[in-house]
């Protein structure tokens, strides 16, 4: 199938939200390259070409599949201080140039860590960054983007499915870093892994709703409705990453849509891990859409999947007969569930309103 991307959204684009992207799935490769040649850590290329030849693909995987796609560069990045911050910065910059007016970007500190985390990740040796200084590392770069590309960029903390050891840090860090960045707790990684010590991750989300910490969970993804039933009445996830496999349970969908849950939806990715059938027309944000639900629409991974917000609307737009005002309805809604304090979210939304030609209310 032909999967374009339209030419003539760059308006519509020119004032858009951001709920879900990742930001070790965001890394410029040019990025990776430099570190991996300053720090002596081999990548499978020395080009961008030759790079992304191992790191991107454009043909479904499966979602284990495509998260084995970090392994290839996560060595050149983790660890080094100036990397982290460099990437958050930039990542901000891309945004900007995509006509992101607000995003919230997701990622794990323990992951980016070598120090302070067990076991240490992608084989690296001990070192003295831990997932407490990534946070501040992060920070500093999304803030020094804000100043210097000016727009709001927030962050998300994720745990990983794989790890509920580290969930109860991963809460703490958000609630040490509120005021500074971080709005949410996410849960990512792997869906269909049964993990042994679930409870974990349940306490971190209850610790986290006792502060009131925002919450996200990545369910229904690759995973069934179950999942998503389980993220918003067990772990009280306010939002939903991914959701596409709620329309299997006709109840929950019905439930959630009177609850208004918002789904994070990311089109492109949802065809290159599998989580979707490769037939757009049968797409759940097409029934999403018939509902109005409340979603949004985000790029997830864009390095690996050699994408940038324009290919997600693209799709939408040409093979699930998306228009500009199921378009500003869709980013409307981003504002209204993102994870910004009132007063912000009031500020954000009143952009968009007038970017879009809109009186206030009128979504
Ligand atoms: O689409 C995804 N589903 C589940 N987990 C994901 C997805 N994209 C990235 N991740 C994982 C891999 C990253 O290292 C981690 C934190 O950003 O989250």
């Amino acid at each position: 199938m032909e999967h374009g991307v339209a030419s003539d959204l760059a308006p519509l684009l020119d004032v858009a939200v951001e709920l879900h992207v990742h930001l070790d799935g965001a890394i410029r490769p040019e990025t990776i390259l430099y570190f991996g040649k300053k720090r002596g850590i081999p990548l499978p290329g020395n080009t961008v070409e030759e790079l992304l030849k191992y790191v991107s693909y454009d043909t479904p995987l499966t979602l284990p599949q495509f998260l084995e796609k970090f392994n290839y560069y996560m060595p050149a990045i983790a660890g080094d201080r100036e990397a982290v911050r460099r990437i958050a910065y930039e990542f901000v910059e891309t945004k900007a140039k995509e006509g992101i007016a607000y995003v919230e970007v997701r990622y794990s500190p323990h992951l980016l860590a070598n120090a302070g985390v067990d076991p240490i990740p992608w084989g690296q040796a001990e070192g003295d960054l831990t997932p407490d200084e990534v946070v501040q590392l992060v920070n500093q770069g999304l803030q020094d983007g804000e100043r210097d590309f000016h727009i709001k960029a927030r962050s998300i903390l994720c745990c990983m499915r794989h790890m509920p050891s580290w969930s109860p840090e991963v809460v703490e860090l958000c609630k040490k870093y509120r005021n500074d960045s971080v709005v949410a707790v996410d849960l990512a990684g792997d869906e269909s892994l049964k993990v042994e010590n679930y409870s974990e991750h349940k306490k971190a989300y209850e610790e986290a709703e006792r502060c009131g910490i925002h919450r996200t969970v990545h369910a229904g993804e690759a995973g069934p409705a179950a999942m998503v039933k389980e993220a918003v009445y067990v772990l009280k996830a306010e939002r939903v990453g991914h959701g596409y496999h709620v329309l299997e349970d006709p109840e929950l969908y019905k439930e959630l849509l009177k609850i208004k849950m918002h789904f994070e939806v990311c089109p492109w990715s949802s065809y290159l891990t599998g989580a979707c059938s490769p037939d757009f027309s049968k797409h759940p944000v097409i029934q999403f859409k018939k509902d109005r639900a409340n979603y949004s629409l985000n790029t997830d991974d864009p390095l690996i999947f050699n994408s940038t917000i324009d290919k997600d609307y693209g799709i939408v737009k040409e093979h699930m007969g998306f228009t500009e005002e199921e378009f500003k309805r869709v980013n409307i809604n981003a504002a209204q569930s993102s994870f910004l304090p009132e007063k912000e979210k009031q500020e954000l939304l009143n952009k968009l309103y007038k970017a879009y030609g809109m009186v206030p209310n009128a979504s």
